[in-house]
């Protein structure tokens, strides 16, 4: 059968039939051998060692022990040469990390417990490749980061850069701070983990909120990447994303990172080269006129890497925007590509396959890092299929990737793992506007299912079995997982989504009883499976309210493109058809929100409304939003409705110098807001009026920038 290795090689030939693993294994070159590569040689063949029996002749280009192999290996970093016939195993490494590579590819061929005769020439693709901790939120722990690191070395990925954004000591204002001693030491067993899984551990400051241009703050900077150099760092990261104000100078940027890369980087010699993430870090964001990027690339020394996420700040990659931004900076850039991290989507999980990304554009980039979700374990789906991307682009296939990685992640129980992820995909509405495939097999059964019962007609026999299968296999599925001894890690930290994904295939199943029940005009039942249903989504409805609370996207949704609406709609048309067909009035409930945003603000205009039990909120942004003179953001609410309170945050606190609240009962005339300060929050004092909108508004005549960190109406 087809032998499927991790990432997919460059060139992969069988030459013969599979062999017993030989009972005595004779090893030469180990002593001048990549020694992790020997390590894992030793743990394979334990027990096998011998002076004379099945050579395993392994090395790097170089080294004696492989010279008549030497012009089989690629001239490229990473990569390897690998054989294996019935009289020995060869391994050669174009440096360290290819044997290491070529040593994991042999590891994953044994698995099937014995050894095919094949010829590998492989390497990747992409220099840098892997993951960036930079995400809002609960940073991933150290046991996350164990796993996350020896999962980089299974699957050939080189790169970790770690700048969780709320890591104090990573970003403003203790950037200046060494780390505590605990942390600092957990640090230092992290940068060692890495090291034998050929990561390049690199450590990131995100300086830029408070910075000052002057010689103190650079010298604290230098002094700051020396601790981490004696933690045995010697990879390093400049972050100047999401910053206002002074910090977002080009030229300034560029000086200090030019200091540290004379300074630091060249002098101590064995610092990769140092890698920075631009204020301007997305297309969208780029002001030609002000030359920002131009002023980088013509400034910045050439060996420091320029982090780039595309078009925009959420995007796939593509041919014409590497074109682009390259040009600008004078150097390949290096990719930071936002998923699947959901830190602006807070209640959702995204364990789809990785796609979109155009696949002959390796070239064109110098490095390709995925910024995950705070579940580090879930992230891991999405890290397994960037792995093989970035390795063997141009072969590269989003679903088969999708598939390895759900094995990869939870071996005896991956079918119920992928009837999970396949409903958990997409991110929901979102300001980024970014969205997934989520229940694509199911999702035309439900779309031509919905249309047949509601134009009367009989709905299609089968249809309606595969539907009440798929709700059925949910709730198999979430009861294997909730028991799984695969992931211990995994299961414990998306278990509210488990729960709620039970529920919702049992919701859904008893939907589908409500219209068995009308086709055979059995009211009772009927009546029974629509109260099943109703508690059933109250269940949904309170644990969606008392898990994963946060102040930005709370909550736990699962199948929110296709599942549930399609449960939503069906419930009330079945009941819509139940009153009509027996002259009752159940009560008909359709779930979405009535109320409706405005803005004049293109980073704030998409972004979703919240409807909670009581309140109505918008969905705070991470990054700095540029409000230009007269920008308004508006809550407008289905009818007029006296309000318990309105609080607004712009993570500002002279916010009322240049902006205000106001109300208006008619949609049309806006009246100020009285408010009361409390830090950066607003809150306005509640007057007897019913309001029809509140909105907050620019009204100082000039640009102004501010961070959306809340606004909320209490009903
Ligand atoms: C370069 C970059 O994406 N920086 C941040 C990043 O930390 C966030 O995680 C990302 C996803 O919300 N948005 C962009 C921005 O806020």
């Amino acid at each position: 059968q087809e032998i499927m290795l991790q990432p997919r090689p460059q060139d992969m030939k069988v030459i013969g039939k599979s062999l017993t693993l030989p009972e005595h294994v004779q090893l030469i070159g180990a002593d001048n051998a990549d020694t992790d590569a020997v390590n894992i040689l030793k743990d394979l063949f334990a027990g096998r060692m011998a002076k004379k029996g099945f050579k395993v002749i392994i090395g790097e280009k170089g080294d004696k022990a492989v010279k008549k192999y030497a012009r089989l290996v690629p001239q490229k970093p990473e990569a390897y040469y690998l054989s294996i016939d019935d009289k020995k195993l060869v391994l050669v490494g174009s440096d360290e990390r290819g044997t290491f590579y070529g040593m994991q590819t042999v590891s994953q061929l044994l698995k099937e417990g014995n050894l095919p005769q094949i010829n590998i020439t492989d390497y990747p693709d992409v220099r840098y490749r892997g993951v960036v901790e930079g995400f809002y939120g609960k940073p991933w722990s150290y046991e996350d980061r164990v796993s996350q690191l020896k999962f980089y070395g299974t699957n050939k990925l080189n790169t970790y850069i770690y700048g969780p954004k709320n890591d104090p000591f990573h970003s403003s204002p203790n950037w200046r701070k060494p780390y505590p001693q605990e942390e600092a030491a957990r640090m230092a067993e992290l940068v060692k983990l890495a090291k034998s899984n050929k990561v390049d551990f690199v450590w990131a400051i995100h300086p830029g909120q408070d910075i000052r241009w002057n010689d103190e703050d650079r010298e604290l900077l230098l002094q700051k990447f020396g601790q981490m150099y004696d933690l045995g760092i010697r990879s390093f990261a400049v972050f100047f994303d999401d910053i206002s104000g002074e910090g977002t100078d080009p030229l300034k940027q560029a000086e200090l990172l030019n200091y540290i890369d004379n300074q630091f980087v060249k002098v101590k010699k064995d610092v990769t080269p140092l890698v920075m993430c631009p204020t301007e870090y997305n297309k969208s964001w780029a002001n030609l006129e002000k030359g920002y990027l131009r002023t980088l690339g013509e400034k910045l020394n050439p060996s420091i890497q320029i982090m780039w996420t595309g078009d925009r700040v959420v995007a796939d990659i593509h041919r014409d925007g590497m074109d682009w931004i390259n040009t600008q900076i004078k150097r390949p850039a290096y990719i930071w590509w936002n998923f699947p991290v959901t830190d602006y989507v807070r209640d959702h999980l995204l364990m789809g396959p990785v796609y979109g990304n155009d696949t002959d554009i390796a070239q064109t980039m110098s490095g390709f890092v995925a910024n995950p979700m705070e579940h580090a374990e879930a992230s891991k789906v999405a890290i397994y299929g960037v792995a093989d991307y970035t390795w063997n682009m141009e072969k590269y296939d989003p679903n088969a990737a999708w598939q390895g990685s759900l094995k990869a992640i939870m071996p005896t129980n991956y079918e119920a793992l992928r009837v999970f992820a396949s409903h958990n995909s997409d991110l929901g509405v979102n300001g980024h506007k970014y969205r997934r495939e989520e229940s694509v097999i199911i999702k035309p059964v439900t779309e031509r299912f919905l249309t047949a019962f509601q134009s009367e007609s009989a709905y299609p026999k089968d249809d309606f079995t595969t539907l009440e299968r798929e709700f059925k296999s949910i709730v198999v599925a979430s009861d294997i997982l909730l028991r799984s001894k695969d992931n211990d890690l995994l299961i414990k930290d998306i278990n509210p989504w488990i729960k709620q994904f039970g529920l919702l295939g049992q919701t859904g199943a008893a939907v589908m009883d409500m219209l068995r029940d009308l086709e055979t005009s059995d009211k009772e039942s009927f009546k029974l499976d629509y109260s099943l249903v109703k508690e059933l989504k109250e269940q949904m409805f309170e644990l969606d309210a008392t898990n994963n609370i946060n102040p930005w996207q709370p909550g736990v949704k699962v199948g929110s493109l296709v599942l549930v609406p399609f449960v939503n709609n069906l419930y009330a048309q079945a009941t819509e058809r139940y009153n009509k067909q027996f002259g009752e009035n159940l009560a008909v409930v359709y779930d979405y929100c009535p109320h409706t945003l405005l803005s004049n603000i293109s980073q704030v205009k998409s972004l979703p409304l919240q409807l909670k039990e009581k309140t109505v909120s918008l969905s705070p942004s991470n990054e700095v939003i540029k409000a230009d003179k007269d920008a308004f953001i508006t809550i407008q609410l289905l009818k007029a409705t006296k309000l318990r309170s309105i609080e607004f945050n712009a993570g500002k606190a002279n916010l009322l110098q240049w902006g205000e609240l106001q109300f208006t009962t008619d949609g049309e005339n806006w009246q100020a807001l009285a408010c009361e300060q409390d830090g950066e929050l607003l809150k306005a004092t509640m007057g007897k009026e019913s309001v029809k909108a509140v909105r907050f508004l620019n009204k100082s005549g000039v640009p102004q920038e501010f961070y959306l960190r809340k606004f909320t109406l209490g009903l």
